[in-house]
């Protein structure tokens, strides 16, 4: 904890402190090491990452703190209005039966003085490009409701969080509104109008009212073009993404289901009409059901329908046909003919019939009327797409089967019902859309970057509200449900798949699963904005491209992958632990992270769809991701250096060894040398077990006397035609070559930087091209240019190539021989990736990489994580070059139907 006041922790402003923000500042601190000691962990991170994904943190900027209220009260709440990390806006939609709020927290723009990165940018003629056209730079979009009738939570929520002090400045930049000068917040929904009083009375806010019809739209079209899988269709009981192709969107049908509905005809951004509506909508389910079972919520009438059966109050096609079909018009005798008709016949009061069933029919009339009138709509103006948004709809399977079969009956499968998943909040956005010149309108799919926090609303029971932001609160959560032996449940609680069966009308066949609290909320992660990520340039087909070798849509898939996962965590902790000091608070932070993770799991298990579409990737990007939400910030940090230490002692003598070669045993060596260092994986079972069996270079070697070609998959001799002479013929050599690189220590000491450095010597430009933030083992962008120094130590060319390349600037090096001549060396360069994953979708990567690759004619891609779970089937405009050594025996055996240990070099020139 020493130093906490001396590190530069408190914002990056010059702050003039007064005696009595000294004072708070104390009790600030003393706050936090109650918290059990997390101060010191809000130091800005060592790095110079200009990526913000849900990693970065958040610094404390305390000028003009105050105490609110009390401040004799033991735990005084203290208000900092300058922390810019939670200046946020805010956009309202208060309707009948909801408010739903979208407010954004912006990311810091840190000034950073990495003096690489002004060099590399510099080299590849990077300026801020499309920064320019997002004042924003970065940040992420929260999605929170609350009941209309409980209107004074809200309120309370907005005030703490202080979200109604952010605001818009002139120049279009977010900008905090000063304390005496009264901000307006975007709003729609009926509550704008009804509600404008009490927001000007209890917060001081103005509501600037914008017309509901324009937000729904503007929230569709945004949600549709921007968010990757967010529409889908459910068809008994089975989810399936479709991705909308946003130059064929328009036109379409919005049918937004909330207290009543809405049915909009969009033919474009901001052109539509509002074509119909009905007035049996949510507020009906809600209301007839509220007053037929006696139910106290939503969430428990909703719950009951899971359990129901509405044949006992249904009148079916067989009750009146005597049990048979009316074949003739296509009616089953299952089919229902007058919802409710049975209570007619029959002498029974409401008590005589199960709430279950009540709940069931009321939501099955409902549903199918609504999907009815849709398609008589969508038919009216020939439209083949419908959406369907509004919080009826609540993710629940039951009710989207229901309306897709109407939809699908009626239409004759000409029309299409799809559903959205942040389905309640279009108006919301819509609203928040509304801001102007935020320059958030034309945000491309790149842009946003989903993630599934797990705070406490997510831990089962009845808590409302937002994801806790803090880490104490958040760990307690975990803690408490712990200790009342509550099981933790991810997001997403919603009714498992497999339905209704045949469309709709017959029995639920599954009636397992409750349905969880708060579920709505959930279907949606936080949006993080980074306006710098960009499409990788070099893929052949983007549209087309799809960065998962394995799909986990597959049960059995998912079950293997879940289980390596699981039984991985334990390992994993330990490391997560011991990189933090192993200290208590460490101890509690890495229990909450295992449960956290392990609950994410287990939802996924449940409904694999759950967080849009799910492959491999995304599984290992979510435990990194939990790791950084328990703020581990890199749980493989000693290792990496331990790693990299011995592999750098040896470097010299195969450094010489290679220099004694030809230039084709050279090629084949280096290339043997990074499939055999590949082995040094720490997010491999097999790998950790081996490592326990010798010393890292005693490992290294036997990996290397292991290599024997004809690997697995063998292209080394394509390869090498294309980079070695033959004959008189003296091949021209790659211009540039993107080298994604893979873990610490032997892997890029002895297998990457050798690699680089023969492409070097041949006049090839080279780009290590690394990850922005920590994944297992995996060496970052910012650890790169000291192991370049120090291998340059003992190598002139690498030496050279570094120093043209901008990376030896703050270095310390001793040259071997004293020259500077490095004007004609060809230059090394370090960029990083974008991403905190083992692996790596190349739709998403930093701005600076897209740059590098617009000169690269070669791109290599290493390691089992970027170059087979992802990106083995990817195709490229230049010369592509994949490595790898798979240490997983089922991928192995799936993918190359090969062993574990087996080894990939895959050559595809360019195509
Ligand atoms: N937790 C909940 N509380 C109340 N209603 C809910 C809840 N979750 C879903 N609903 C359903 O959503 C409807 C409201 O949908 P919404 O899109 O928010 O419309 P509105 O803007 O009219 O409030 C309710 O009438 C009800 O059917
Ligand atoms: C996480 C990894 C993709 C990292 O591999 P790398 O990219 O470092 O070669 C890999 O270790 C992995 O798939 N591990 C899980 C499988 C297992 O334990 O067998
Ligand atoms: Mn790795």
């Amino acid at each position: 904890m020493a130093g906490l006041i001396d590190e530069p922790i408190l914002g990056t402003n010059d702050i003039i402190e007064t005696r009595e923000e000294a004072e708070i500042k104390d009790v600030l601190i003393d706050k936090v090491r109650e918290e059990g000691g997390q101060g010191d962990r809000e130091m800005a991170p060592p790095t110079g990452n200009s990526i913000h994904r849900s990693g970065s943190r958040p610094q404390l900027d305390l000028s003009k703190a105050a105490i609110l209220g009390n401040s004799e009260e033991r735990d005084p709440t203290i208000l900092l209005p300058n922390q810019s990390d939670d200046i946020s806006h805010l956009a309202l939609d208060i309707g009948g039966s909801l408010i739903k709020l979208v407010y954004f927290s912006r990311h810091e723009d840190r000034k950073i003085n990495d003096k690489r990165k002004n060099t590399v940018k510099e080299r590849l003629g990077i300026s801020n490009g499309n920064r320019r056209s997002y004042p924003i730079l970065g940040g992420r979009l929260h999605f929170v409701k609350f009941e209309t009738r409980k209107i004074n939570e809200c309120l309370d929520f907005i005030s703490s969080k202080q979200l109604h002090r952010g605001g818009i400045d002139s120049h279009g930049w977010l900008s905090e509104t000063p304390a005496n000068c009264s901000a307006e917040i975007k709003a729609t929904g009926g509550g704008a109008y009804k509600f404008a009083d009490l927001f000007k009375e209890k917060l001081g806010v103005s509501l600037d009212k914008e017309d509901e019809m324009d937000c729904l739209v503007a929230g569709a079209n945004f949600l549709l073009k921007a968010i990757r899988h967010e529409a889908f269709t459910h068809m008994e009981g089975h989810k399936k993404f479709v991705q909308i192709d946003h130059n064929d969107l328009f036109p379409y049908l919005l049918v937004n289901v909330g207290s009543g509905v809405s049915m909009i005809k969009v033919d474009g951004d901001g052109k539509f009409e509002r074509v119909s509506g009905t007035n049996v909508g949510g507020g009906t389910y809600w209301g007839l059901g509220r007053l037929l079972t006696k139910c106290k919520s939503f969430d428990e009438l909703l719950e009951l329908s899971q359990r129901g059966d509405n044949r006992t109050i249904d009148m079916l096609v067989g009750d009146i046909y005597g049990g048979m079909d009316y074949g003739k018009i296509g009616l089953s005798a299952s089919t229902i003919a007058s919802s409710f008709g049975k209570a007619i016949s029959e002498k029974k009061e409401l008590e005589d019939y199960r709430p279950e069933d009540i709940s069931l029919s009321l939501l099955r009339m409902i549903s199918y009327n609504i999907g009815q009138i849709s398609y008589l709509n969508a038919l009216r103006f020939g439209l083949k797409r419908i959406f369907f948004g509004g919080f009826f709809i609540r993710g629940h399977a039951y009710t989207m089967d229901t309306i897709s079969f109407a939809v699908h009956f009626w239409s004759k499968g000409e029309a299409q019902a799809m559903f959205l998943r942040h389905e309640g909040f279009l108006g919301a956005l819509g609203a928040f859309m509304s801001y102007e010149k935020h320059g958030l309108d034309d945000l491309m799919v790149h842009h946003l970057v989903e993630r599934f926090p797990m705070g406490a609303p997510y831990t089962g029971g009845k808590i409302h509200g937002p994801p806790l932001g803090d880490l104490n609160e958040k760990i307690s959560w975990m803690e408490k449900f712990v200790l009342k032996g509550t099981e933790i449940t991810a997001p997403v609680p919603m009714a498992p798949p497999g339905t209704t069966g045949l469309g709709g009308f017959e029995v639920p066949s599954s009636k397992g699963g409750t349905l969880r609290s708060d579920a709505s909320a959930l279907n949606v992660g936080v949006l993080h904005l980074v306006p710098t990520l960009e499409v990788f340039p070099l893929l052949a087909d983007p549209k087309m491209y799809e960065p998962n070798t394995i799909d986990l849509s597959d049960h059995v898939e998912l079950e293997y992958w879940f289980t390596v996962l699981s039984e991985h965590l334990p390992d994993l902790v330990d490391k997560a632990v011991a990189s933090e000091g192993g200290t208590d608070d460490a101890r509690r932070r890495g229990d909450a992270f295992a449960r956290a993770f392990s609950a994410h799991l287990a939802r996924l298990m449940e409904e694999p769809a759950a967080y849009g579409k799910l492959g491999l990737a995304n599984l290992l990007e979510l435990r990194e991701e939990c790791l950084r939400e328990f703020h581990f910030v890199d749980a493989y940090r000693s290792i990496k250096q331990r790693e990299n230490e011995a592999s750098l002692a040896v470097l010299p003598d195969l450094l010489m060894e290679l220099d004694s070669m030809t230039e084709e045993t050279r090629l084949l060596t280096l290339i043997e040398g990074v499939l055999a260092a590949n082995i040094f994986d720490w997010g491999s079972r097999a790998c950790v077990d081996l490592y326990h069996k010798g010393t890292i270079i005693e490992i290294y070697r036997m990996s290397r006397n292991k290599m024997q070609r004809p690997w697995r998959v063998d292209d080394f001799d394509v390869f090498k035609e294309r980079m070695q002479s033959s004959g008189d013929k003296k091949p021209r050599p790659h211009k540039r070559a993107l080298l994604f690189v893979d873990n610490s220590g032997a892997d890029i000491v002895l297998g990457m930087l050798p690699l680089a450095r023969e492409l070097l010597r041949r006049g090839t430009e080279v780009v290590l091209v690394a990850n922005s933030l920590p994944a297992l083992n995996d060496a970052t962008a910012m650890e790169l240019p000291d192991i370049v120094a120090e291998a340059a130590k003992h190598c002139d060319i690498l030496r050279r190539a570094a120093e043209a390349g901008g990376l030896l600037v703050d270095a310390m090096i001793n040259a071997l021989d004293g020259s500077k001549e490095n004007s004609s060396s060809v230059p090394l360069m370090v960029v990083e990736n974008g991403c905190g994953s083992p692996c790596i979708d190349l739709r998403q990567v930093s701005s600076e990489l897209a740059a590098a690759a617009k000169d690269a004619d070669l791109i290599i891609l290493e390691g089992m994580g970027r170059a087979l779970h992802t990106n083995f089937n990817a195709r490229f405009k230049c010369d592509a070059l994949k490595l790898a050594m798979v240490k997983n025996q089922r991928l192995a055996e799936k993918l190359i139907e090969g062993n574990i240990y087996d080894c990939v070099c895959r050559y595809e020139p360019a195509s």
